[in-house]
């Protein structure tokens, strides 16, 4: 069994909700930054704060890692940032390979914050021979017909799919083949891979269309129209008239 599974099972023995685990890393990001200012000691409510949800929540998801902060003084900093890290697996490196190496996969390669946080990009892979041998962020773009030795000569654990979606499914088939079991995909298109492996899926035009659904609402938008009296379309300044009137 190898160090990630054995992990996932202490985890799921310990029975940590996954929904405590996606916010383990917004904990960390804002007890990096209590780090950087110097704070050693922080309070449930601050952390809180800083990370965005209820000091409730926030106790009850760090009890689940056996840290319960010490009355009146809180958590200590550096020891919560090294459980939470212990328990995301974050105190080994982690390889990884990036695969299409266009615009998204080269700021991908060149982005510092991966090698920080224990992620250590360990190859780019292209189809195109225009790319493949660039020098890109001091790593050469090899081609993706070495996916398979590169995975297993590299040790990479986890794949970045940064191709157009057309190709997206051929080459999570060949890392899953391959041995990964962990994919962090940006490519528009739903990928299936066999039970046991984790896929990521990021879309920023996701997220871009939830925040315009949150700037419609602030408008009085479609969901607030009953609550409208004019005609129209409803926007702010209607909204406002209504609500005063
Ligand atoms: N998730 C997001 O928020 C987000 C944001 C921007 C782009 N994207 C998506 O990310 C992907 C990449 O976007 P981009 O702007 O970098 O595109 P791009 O065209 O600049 O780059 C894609 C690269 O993939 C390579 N490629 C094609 N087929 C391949 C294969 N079989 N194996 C290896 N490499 C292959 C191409 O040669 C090219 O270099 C697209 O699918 C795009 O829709 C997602």
């Amino acid at each position: 069994m190898t160090p990630r599974q054995n992990r996932s099972r202490d985890r799921a023995d310990r029975g940590i909700p996954e929904a405590t685990v996606a916010r383990l890393p917004v904990y960390l990001r804002a007890l990096h930054s209590l780090q950087e200012r110097g704070v050693a000691t922080v309070s449930s409510e601050e952390l809180a704060a800083a990370a965005g949800v209820n000091s409730a929540k926030l106790r009850k998801d760090l009890s689940h890692l056996g840290s319960y902060g010490t009355r009146g003084v809180g958590y200590e900093v550096e020891y919560l940032v090294y459980q939470i890290s212990r328990e995301l697996g974050l105190t080994q490196d982690w390889v990884v390979a990036i695969i299409g190496v266009g615009n998204l996969g080269r700021a991908l390669a060149g982005y510092g914050g991966f090698a920080s946080r224990g992620f250590r990009v360990a190859g780019l892979l292209d189809a195109d021979e225009a790319i493949v041998g660039q020098e890109i962020s001091g790593m050469t773009v090899e081609n993706v017909d070495r996916l398979e030795d590169l995975i297993a000569e590299r040790g990479v654990s986890i794949a970045v799919i940064a191709t157009p979606a057309g190709a997206a499914q051929g080459v999570c088939d060949r890392v899953v083949a391959a041995g990964v079991t962990s994919v962090l995909n940006f490519a528009p298109v739903v990928l299936s891979v066999p039970d046991g492996v984790d896929v990521r899926k990021v879309d920023l035009s996701i997220e871009l269309q939830i925040l315009a659904f949150h700037e419609q609402r602030k408008a009085g938008g479609p969901g607030d129209y009953d609550r409208l009296a004019g005609d129209g379309p409803p926007g702010a300044t209607q909204y406002v008239e209504a609500v005063e009137a």
